[in-house]
């Protein structure tokens, strides 16, 4: 045999084999990433061969926590595994006697884990979103010093109300006259930013008054999606440097992040400055963390306050200002509950109460259906759609589920607030009247049902900060306009860390 014939021979029975070798992997492995094995005892959805289901979370990640509802109901089970090639085993559950015990009874075992830590690092850095352990700690200790019911009754409530009548009189009103397209959702965002950046900050930024959005958001929210698609996408790191050479002319992660980092370094330097100049008398956040002492016992350098701005930032800004207009959203499609908040704040609350913070605080914290239709917006549209942990050890879930140390633990309040099994048949409907009893009082569900401001240790702290903040804002727009969806528009969401509108929501304005 010539030695042409000879290669040609072995190249053919190489080709054989390899093909023998695929054909043998890919039935071995037919519905699942190459040398994955499903967790023994743990339902799971399996997908294509080699890819698992990669093509179909990637085709659904414009409706990616609808899918993932989905994927609990066609499996039928509230804990499952979805294995994705590329990314590192994960289990998923919507059982609250799970999310309870990760998130609080073994909350030692659980941590953001290195793909949370990478995914978020240029954006969130070591702040306290970020941190794990005695980072953590420290963080947590100084900013709970002002979630006080002293600031909330004399401090917070001011603030919310001269920033809402600033947006009803300059915004609003107008609107309402010239007849012209309001964007809700922007408009919540500069709400919600302009207040905490005050409350948190001392710094009075007046994005209401601006008409574009602010330049720090744009980059701001863009981090924010890349870092969502990082978890999701193991393609991310190819994309990310492909991007830069496709599309030079676009602004860089880079940009990005230098962008949001001007954006606190003013933050800090103005606060130096005043100080310098003996400006005196700041109880804020920023004050709070600027005489605080971080883990090694030093006071704290411009990165970590840069941290402390940017993660506090997400907490205040964002979340509200979602669940404000998923609510709004809700009631446009329920006439019949607006109805109701309005006749439980008829008479309530007065041109005069809203110059009395005291005693607008003390109305809005005895006004259970107003919080039952906040709370019911959460449920079905959490700020926070989806989370993960990592797990540290080996460990096994109430419901018996194994888990293995290394693997994510993944739980979904979207698809939690949203299943017929946790919450009953009519789990899908817009219902507030399921958090008021039978005597008309408000009955609020634990968080291991209703995870939608976390559990146990890490449980938000601006939780009451946000509900006085949403409150105030339902009750003065309610009082004085009516809202219509201009027609046509498709409100939906945009996956990201939190449940931002991707279109945002444009609405006509009427005066009442
Ligand atoms: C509707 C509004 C809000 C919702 C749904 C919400 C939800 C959450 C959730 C789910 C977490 C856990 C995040 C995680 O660690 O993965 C969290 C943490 C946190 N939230 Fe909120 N939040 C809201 C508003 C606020 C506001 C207004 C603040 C004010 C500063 C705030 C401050 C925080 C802080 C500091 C943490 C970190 C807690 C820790 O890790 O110890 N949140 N929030």
């Amino acid at each position: 045999m010539s030695m042409d014939n000879r290669t040609l021979q072995t190249v053919g029975i190489a080709g054989v084999a390899a093909s023998a070798i695929i054909a043998a992997l890919t039935a071995k492995y037919n519905d699942r990433p190459l040398f994955y094995e499903h967790p023994e005892g743990i339902a799971h959805k399996g997908g294509y061969p080699i890819v698992g289901n990669l093509t179909r979370l990637l085709g659904n990640i414009d409706r990616i926590y609808d899918f993932q509802t989905e994927q609990f109901e066609q499996v039928g089970a509230l804990t499952m595994t979805m294995p994705v090639a590329g990314n590192p085993t994960a289990v998923m559950t919507i059982d609250p006697q799970n999310v309870e015990y990760f998130l609080k009874g073994n909350f030692k075992n659980y941590l953001k884990g290195p793909k949370f830590n990478s995914s978020l690092r240029e954006l969130l850095g070591n702040g306290i979103f970020n941190a794990n352990g005695e980072k953590w700690k420290y963080q947590r200790k100084a900013a709970s010093h002002i979630f006080n019911v002293k600031n909330f009754r004399d401090e917070f409530t001011d603030v919310f109300v001269k920033e809402m009548l600033l947006m009803c009189n300059q915004i609003l009103d107008k609107a309402a006259v010239k007849g012209s397209i309001v964007d809700f959702h922007e408009l919540m965002f500069k709400f919600t930013l302009d207040s905490f950046v005050y409350l948190g900050f001392g710094v009075q930024l007046n994005s209401l008054l601006k008409k574009e959005k602010v330049p720090f958001a744009v980059s701001f929210d863009h981090l924010q999606r890349l870092g969502a698609l990082r978890f999701i996408n193991p393609f991310m790191p190819l994309t990310e440097s492909i991007g830069k050479f496709l599309t030079p002319w676009k602004m860089s992660t880079a940009d990005h992040v230098h962008a949001v980092d001007k954006f606190a370094e003013d933050v800090i330097t103005q606060r130096r400055k005043e100080i310098s100049e003996g400006v005196e008398g700041h109880k804020d956040l920023l004050s709070r963390f600027m005489n605080t002492l971080n883990e090694n016992g030093e006071k704290l350098n411009d990165i970590e306050l840069r941290d402390t701005v940017l993660n506090f930032i997400i907490a205040g800004r964002d979340t509200t200002a979602q669940a404000l207009s998923w609510l709004f959203y809700n009631l446009s499609l329920q006439p019949r509950i607006e109805k109701k908040i309005l006749e439980e704040i008829h008479d309530k609350i007065s041109d005069d109460t809203e110059k009395d913070s005291p005693a607008l605080y003390e109305i809005i914290n005895g006004l259970p259906y107003l919080h039952a239709v906040f709370f019911e917006t959460l449920r079905l549209h959490p700020s926070v759609p989806s989370n993960q942990k990592y797990a540290l050890e080996d460990d096994i879930w109430p419901d018996g589920t194994v888990i293995k140390a290394g693997y994510y633990v993944n739980w979904s309040p979207y698809a939690q607030g949203r299943s017929t099994q946790v919450w009953g048949p009519n789990a899908k409907e817009f219902y507030p009247e399921r958090w008021i009893d039978e005597e008309g009082n408000l009955c609020r569900e634990s968080a291991s049902k209703w995870p939608v401001f976390h559990a146990g240790p890490r449980i938000c702290l601006g939780q009451n900060l946000a509900t006085l903040e949403a409150l105030v804002c339902v009750a003065m727009l309610l009082k004085r306009y009516t809202f219509k969806l201009v027609p046509g528009q498709q409100v939906t969401y945009e996956f990201s860390l939190t449940l931002p509108m991707k279109n945002g929501m444009k609405v006509y304005v009427e005066k009442r």
